[in-house]
């Protein structure tokens, strides 16, 4: 009798070093499963920025298979059983995810499978280290990155090396598999269109992307990320989200550019290293999650669940729509709606603005990014949310507050960022670009701007703001 299998995937949508499909292609048949599962996601399903981004990963997928993904809607434990059942499937692989709500699905899933005599086999895809296995010395979790990444991961375990792409896939389509289409994940007004082209889709434009950034833009990486007009971050964020590429891949392309001979800079440099720790905070986000908190909700500090946020609507949608007046954090604001990503120095100026100008809480700025976010993922979001709100592990401390004004000029020094997404603004002398509400009225009127009519007037003094904000931490402090 054949032996058949079925594979689901959920954050994992590639063909290479898939553990999950390398083992479950040596059955005779093998089905090849991804379900849009908003019923268990609840409040975790995704954004809209996220469901077109799954849109397209999956169509490149599909191509890839010959049209043989297999594609439902529904709550997966009431789905996969009927796909076991109709099929005469006897084993089903997945690779692990670690949102708390993903793991309470798929351990009920997995009893209740072994309880039917299916044999269920998870493995490793998108962690380089497994959370329970990186512990202090006395068996509990770290709490603070550095000694997570160096002491907890580097010190201790290798990441494996990546596994090759099936050389034959038995793949079948199910009858009751569904056209992508159907899945709905692009809904509304063409508001997407703006997206197409930007970023590189699916599992070889990722590895290309990966190789281009490893060859050339990862030089000077560590001191050039910063700058926003730049190019040398990998923006490779979306694709290690939806697994078009995994960690594992990616670490061992970095080890391989480190010894390439004609590559003498990037050996010498440190710029692969801080990589490398970007992709450790990745983990460490994923880390804590997994440990401690559902950190897309829950303050990580408890203390905090006694701060008196501020729930001014104008304020918060001024925000969310690159209107508050306030250059870079409108700049920020309007890439992350015309691109679906924003530059991480400016999600660290925006968010700061948020949460210690205008004292919204953290978790509404994280809802706002969730929707709008290629990238968006429930552990680094929450995690980062809750880094620069001062709350989180390790967090930025409350006395740091972003200065919007001289963050734009340190890291948009020619205002080549800000005139590209804020061109109303374009004419003005680049002494009054980052903060227009100092311009004389004649330099504003030449430049063709009115504050208030053509451009917003700032929503909050940054000074008062931040000394508003300082008070009302210092209060908290006083308790932490
Ligand atoms: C408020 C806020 C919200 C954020 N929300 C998200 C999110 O929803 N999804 C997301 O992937 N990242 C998030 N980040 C982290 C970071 O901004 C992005 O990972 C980064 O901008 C992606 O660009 P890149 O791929 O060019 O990064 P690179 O600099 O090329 O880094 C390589 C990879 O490392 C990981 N990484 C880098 N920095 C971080 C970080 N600080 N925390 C966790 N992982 C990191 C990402 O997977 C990234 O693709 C957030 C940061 C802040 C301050």
């Amino acid at each position: 009798m054949d032996k058949i299998s079925l594979v689901w995937l959920r954050q994992d949508l590639r063909l290479s070093d898939n553990p999950a499909l390398l083992e479950a292609v040596k059955s005779d048949q093998v089905y090849i499963v991804y379900i849009l599962d908003d019923e268990n996601a609840g409040s975790n399903k995704m954004g809209a920025a996220s469901r077109w981004r799954l849109h397209q990963s999956l169509a490149v997928l599909e191509r890839k298979l010959g049209g043989n993904l297999n594609l439902y809607k529904g709550a997966a434990e009431k789905i996969i059983p009927e796909i076991i059942a109709q099929n005469g499937i006897t084993d089903i692989h997945w690779n692990r995810c670690y949102e708390p709500w993903r793991i309470k699905r798929d351990r009920h899933i997995k009893a209740t499978l072994i309880e039917a005599q299916v044999f269920v086999h998870s493995h490793n895809a998108s962690l380089l280290w497994e959370p329970w296995e990186v512990l202090k010395k006395d068996g509990t979790p770290y709490r603070v990155f550095t000694p997570f990444y160096k002491n907890g991961c580097l010190a201790n375990f290798q990441p494996r090396s990546p596994h090759p792409a099936p050389k034959h896939i038995p793949a079948q389509k199910d009858r009751t598999s569904i056209s992508l289409q159907k899945l709905d994940l692009i809904k509304g007004y063409p508001w997407f269109e703006k997206l197409n082209n930007h970023w590189p889709i699916g599992e070889e434009a990722a590895l290309e992307r990966s190789k281009e950034f490893l060859k050339s833009d990862i030089k000077n990486y560590k001191i050039d990320r910063n700058f926003p007009y730049k190019t040398n971050s990998s923006y490779l964020s979306p694709n290690l989200h939806f697994g078009e590429i995994s960690p594992h891949q990616l670490w061992e392309l970095t080890e391989l550019a480190s010894r390439e001979n004609d590559n003498e800079w990037v050996s010498k440099s440190s710029d692969i290293n801080h990589f490398k720790n970007e992709l450790g905070w990745r983990e460490f986000s994923y880390y804590l999650n997994y440990h401690f908190a559902d950190m897309q909700k829950q303050n990580f500090n408890k203390k905090y669940d006694e701060f008196s946020w501020d729930y001014e609507e104008t304020h918060y949608a001024a925000w969310c729509h690159g209107k508050t007046g306030i250059p870079i954090v409108d700049a920020a604001q309007r890439q992350l709606w015309q691109t679906g990503l924003m530059h991480n120095r400016l999600r660290m100026i925006s968010a700061s603005f948020l949460v210690k100008n205008l004292l919204i809480d953290w978790r509404r700025g994280e809802r706002w990014f969730w929707d709008c976010l290629l990238d968006a993922d429930s552990a680094s979001n929450g995690a980062s949310w809750q880094w620069v709100a001062g709350c989180g592990a390790d967090a930025a401390p409350y006395f740091r507050v972003f200065n919007p004004v001289l963050q734009s000029k340190k890291f948009d020094p020619d205002g080549t960022f800000l005139k590209k997404y804020v061109p109303e603004l374009c004419r003005l002398p680049l002494k009054y670009l980052y903060e227009p509400w100092e311009a004389p009225e004649e330099i504003l009127s030449a430049a063709g701007i009115e504050l208030g009519k053509t451009y917003p007037k700032p929503i909050v003094n940054l000074k008062t703001s931040r000394e508003a904000a300082l008070a009302q931490y210092k209060l908290l402090t006083g308790k932490l």
